[in-house]
């Protein structure tokens, strides 16, 4: 492809992510690429990392454009990116926009006075308000400042770095050394991770999804933080396990790892196709301890099984404001009111997984999300609706989720676990551990 070609469907993949609002841009990313085979790895490759690059500016470069009081489209974003971010000169981004079978058409006249306006900025500007600079929108800042205080800006700009590429070593196959022998076999160098006990990262993110070690279920894509969420669940042999918002299983795969196939996990969802992901993902693991349950309107599963389960995993539905390395749209994806919308169904979810903890056993509530209102607060608004709960402290469940000796300090100091890409190279994930009074 041409360079024109390659900003031609640029635009058209952008305009196809603002035409779907509600959906993830990887979602239709993967759906956009899907349609167009003809597109190379090299071109597919430059069109997503451009793509990927304006989402995870939009906040700036929308500012940019909507100060010459102009709309911010797909192409002014594109043109805003070129100038301001990728440092093209005026008459190349001309160039680029030069018309033609494959090429975006012509800029008009309207276009081009913002080009000229643009031309020598800078992406950062002292005027721009405080969100803006910090790329945090304004439905998170307030949270953000909460949970990170003089660590803001380091932890906002932290959220801007690209992630490491994060794999789980699939204990019911083989040990973590196998898993990176394997793929070291295969041209993949990868590391052991810091906290994980089977995490192994490969830094310059290479694909690993046509290896043999992926396809026969050695290894597990997941990010770290997610990986020590299922290890603070303490799930062990022969327990009774609710992985309540189980999605695609990401961490119902580790806990039946930790758990050696023995024992019973039921991965409920209220969402069928995720469910449908999830049942493939086990089987591809070697997961026979596990069974899926689709939550429905009116459902009575819960209630028939109060107080059965050792463990109750709750990694609720939430604002993904952790997550903005991977998904760079959440960030403008998301508003006030749906924020408020899911601290309600947090609150809600949280007290009917609650029921389902017997006295004496355990109860986790995660997120991916760095705001207090959907991590801290909620699970002590449910530790004084439900007083036969008590927290168990971060430095507690961590020496007991290690057996052996060489245990690595907890990652944060303080009752819960609250990882942060700046501070840890995770996502930035939210973990509180309750134990129900016997
Ligand atoms: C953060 S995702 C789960 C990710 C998953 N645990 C993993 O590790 O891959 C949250 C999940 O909660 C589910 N969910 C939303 N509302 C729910 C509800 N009322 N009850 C149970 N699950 C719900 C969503 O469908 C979504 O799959």
């Amino acid at each position: 492809m041409t360079p024109a070609a390659r900003i031609a469907a640029t635009i058209t993949l952008l305009d196809e992510v603002a035409r779907a609002p509600r959906r993830p841009a990887d979602a239709t990313a993967n759906a956009f690429f899907r349609a167009r085979r003809y597109i190379g790895g090299g071109d597919r490759r430059a069109i997503a990392e451009r793509s990927w690059s304006i989402l995870r500016q939009k906040l700036r470069l929308d500012w940019h454009i909507e100060k010459r009081g102009t709309q911010a489209t797909s192409r002014l974003l594109v043109v805003a990116h070129l100038l301001l971010a990728e440092h093209w000169s005026e008459q190349e981004v001309q160039q680029g926009f030069s018309g033609g079978r494959f090429n975006p058409d012509p800029l008009a006249v309207e276009e081009v006075s913002v080009l000229r306006a643009l031309a020598q900025g800078r992406l950062i500007q002292p005027e721009m308000p405080e969100s803006v600079v910090l790329n945090v929108p304004e439905w998170a800042l307030p949270g953000y400042r909460q949970r990170f205080g003089e660590e803001l800006a380091e932890a906002a700009a932290a959220m801007e770095w690209p992630a490491p590429l994060d794999l789980r070593a699939n204990l019911l196959r083989c040990t973590r050394d196998e898993a990176a022998k394997a793929l070291a076999a295969e041209g993949i160098a990868c590391e052991p991770m810091q906290y994980s006990p089977w995490g192994l990262r490969i830094p310059d993110r290479r694909p690993i999804l046509n290896s043999k070690a992926f396809k026969e279920g050695w290894v597990e894509i997941q990010d770290e933080g997610s990986q020590l969420i299922a290890l603070l669940t303490g799930a062990s042999p022969g327990m009774r396990v609710a992985d309540y918002c189980a999605g695609a299983a990401g961490k119902t795969l580790a806990m039946a790892s930790m758990m050696q196939n023995r024992g019973r996990i039921i991965a409920c969802d209220v969402s069928a196709i995720r469910l449908e992901g999830a049942s493939a993902r086990l089987r591809r693991a070697g997961v026979n301890n596990a069974e899926c349950h689709l939550l429905t309107p009116g459902d009575r599963w819960t209630k028939r099984r109060r107080e059965q389960f050792d463990v109750v995993l709750v990694d609720a539905p939430c604002t993904g404001s952790g997550t903005w390395r991977r998904n760079p749209d959440a960030r403008t994806r998301t508003e006030n009111r749906d924020l408020e919308e899911l601290v309600s169904k947090q609150k809600a979810i949280l007290d009917t997984a609650g029921a389902l903890v017997r006295p004496g056993g355990r109860l986790v509530y995660a997120t991916c999300s760095v705001l207090p209102e959907e991590d801290s607060m909620q699970v002590e608004g449910f530790l004084e609706r439900r007083p036969d709960f008590a927290p168990l402290p971060l430095e507690e469940v961590w020496a007991g989720a290690w057996s052996g000796s060489n245990a690595p300090s907890p990652p944060c100091p303080g009752p819960w676990l609250e990882l942060a890409p700046h501070r840890h190279n995770t996502d930035g994930f939210f973990a509180g551990v309750l134990k129900r009074r016997a």
